[in-house]
């Protein structure tokens, strides 16, 4: 723990590093199956499962003929079936959304897709495409019998034109692996997320993943120029310029993008990679009001200007919710709120000197309570751990009821506060954190068990407290499986029935991924 003074020593004392000469990621944790399948998340889920069972409706079951099929077309070891086999693939990571697929298909090519989903098109079999399975609002698994696409085989990055600084790649690529091969060229991934060690970037195009540096890089509608997505007739819709400028027609790869693969499957994008950054700094800030925090975020964007790469936020409940669950210890502690603040630049001297004028700025005005700057990657991975492993820290007590709105930051925390006042004492916890920078506040709420009166209490009035402050119902995750019902909140019915449209366009017998992103009729 470090007061102004001693801060300001050990910032001037905080040793430079090269980003793409340390493994960020290799200590993370990933979110994976693991962790999550234990006998008493088996018993949450079953409880789960019931609430969200739907029926295959109008699709048929796969049958013999379909199998042999997929067997000529794929060989015996890219189809994958039975129970055990299928677990993983069939649930979510938090265990909250359940199917009863029978068949797993693994593609490599495009053209293997192409003859997968024509197939399924015309025997009107449903699929569910699958990347990492990272996802939180159950959109990448099946919901009843789909049969599963995965991407895990599609992971060969085609190019790297090191002049643009354009990556073209299969879709399975998973995140953080892509982000190593690119920095041999100097470059990153403008994504960055707690689960860049399973998620994929198809999966990230296609629910238009945000993460912990869009503040700096913007969203994928911006840094991905092509798309190469297949549609539910099999036909392979190429949009993969690599050009930054392209005005011509429609822009159509934006429909692929975060649509949640309910208009077509992705199989190759084109992404802009920036360079990788030569400095990174690192600071984790105390503070002891919300509007200190919104002082501290003005102060951050004006001092440290185009350097400041990440600006997160989390509250004292998020915090001692990884310390208790997690055993990991913040090296500051006792505060209400708390912010990490990024720095990433080209040179090191210049860059800790803005920061230090910052800190300096904060610290002195007594904005900010206290803080610690990450000296060394070690010290960074363990900050950044204390953020990124808060969900799977809330998994520990139970049920998680999860939200992911877009405020304006006036609103930001005045949620969390209200919720908390409104569920009293029938919750475990009540905790926000979150993308400061971008105005996406996680709302995590957690039960030892699912209770549908907790939910009942919960929704929707945290939707309608969204909506009354114009702000989005789902900043990030998507609407999926999960949240679908309540897309009104967010959009216009004009702007629905146009999607229900486009879907009827693109999908005209509704096999791609059903009962996702759309309401139901
Ligand atoms: O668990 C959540 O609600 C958020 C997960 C993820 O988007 C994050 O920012 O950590
Ligand atoms: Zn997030």
């Amino acid at each position: 723990m470090l007061g102004g003074k001693e801060l300001r020593h050990a910032i001037s004392m905080a040793s430079r590093w090269t980003w793409a000469s340390c493994n960020l990621s290799s200590n993370l944790y990933r979110w994976n199956k693991t962790f999550i399948h234990t006998s008493s998340c088996h018993r949450k889920c079953e409880l789960t499962s019931k609430r969200y069972q739907v029926k295959r409706g109008k699709y048929n079951e796969i049958n013999e003929e379909n199998i042999k099929f997929f067997t000529e077309l794929l060989g015996p070891h890219r189809i994958i079936e039975g129970e055990s086999e299928l677990e993983g693939h069939n649930t979510d990571w938090l265990d909250t959304v359940r199917g009863a697929s029978s068949v797993l298909l693994k593609p490599k090519t495009t053209e293997e897709v192409s003859a997968i989903l024509s197939y399924c098109n015309q025997h009107r079999l449903a699929v569910c495409p699958q990347g990492g399975n990272t996802g939180l609002v159950g959109g990448s698994v099946p919901v009843f019998d789909e049969i599963i696409i995965s991407t895990n085989l599609m992971n060969k990055v085609e190019n790297v034109d090191t002049w643009s600084g354009v990556v073209t790649c299969q879709s399975g690529c998973v995140l953080e692996a892509l982000d190593q091969h690119v920095a041999d060229f100097g470059l990153m991934v403008p994504l960055d997320l707690g689960a860049k060690g399973s998620c994929h970037i198809g999966g990230n195009v296609s629910t238009n993943a945000g993460g912990l540096r869009l503040l700096r890089y913007g969203s994928l509608h911006g840094s991905v120029l092509g798309v190469e997505a297949v549609l539910a007739s099999g036909e392979v819709i190429d949009c993969m310029t690599a050009m930054k400028k392209d005005n011509t027609g429609y822009d159509l790869k934006h429909l692929f993008i975060g649509s949640e693969g309910t208009l077509g499957l992705v199989t190759k994008i084109a992404i802009h990679c920036p360079p990788r950054p030569q400095a990174v700094n690192l600071a984790l800030l105390g503070l002891s009001t919300y509007e200190n925090v919104l002082k501290t975020y003005v102060a951050a964007k004006s001092k440290l200007g185009e350097i400041l790469s990440s600006c997160e936020f989390i509250d004292r409940s998020s915090l001692e919710c990884v310390e208790e669950n997690l055993k990991l210890k913040p090296p500051i502690s006792s505060h209400e709120y708390y912010m990490l603040i990024e720095t990433s630049g080209s040179n090191g001297t210049h860059d800790e000197e803005k920061l230090n004028i910052f800190l300096e700025d904060v610290l002195g005005s007594g904005i900010v309570d206290d803080g610690t700057v990450a000296s060394e990657p070690s010290r960074m991975l363990h900050i950044w751990g204390l953020r990124e492993r808060i969900a799977e820290a809330l998994h520990h007590e139970g049920y998680t009821y999860k939200y992911d709105i877009s405020t304006p930051l006036s609103h930001f925390y005045k949620m969390v506060e209200d919720m908390r006042k409104h569920l009293g004492s029938k919750i475990i916890r009540c905790c926000g954190y979150g993308h400061i920078g971008d105005g996406n506040l996680h709302l995590n709420i957690t039960t030892d068990e699912f209770d549908k009166e907790v939910l009942n209490r919960i929704e929707p009035a945290v939707y309608e407290w969204t909506s009354k402050v114009n702000g989005s119902i789902s900043a990030e995750h998507g609407l999926g499986f999960k949240k679908r019902n309540y897309i009104h909140y967010s959009k216009s019915s004009g702007a629905v029935t146009l999607m229900k449209q486009m879907k009827k366009l693109l999908d005209p017998n509704g096999i791609l991924n059903p009962y996702k992103v759309l309401p139901d009729e």
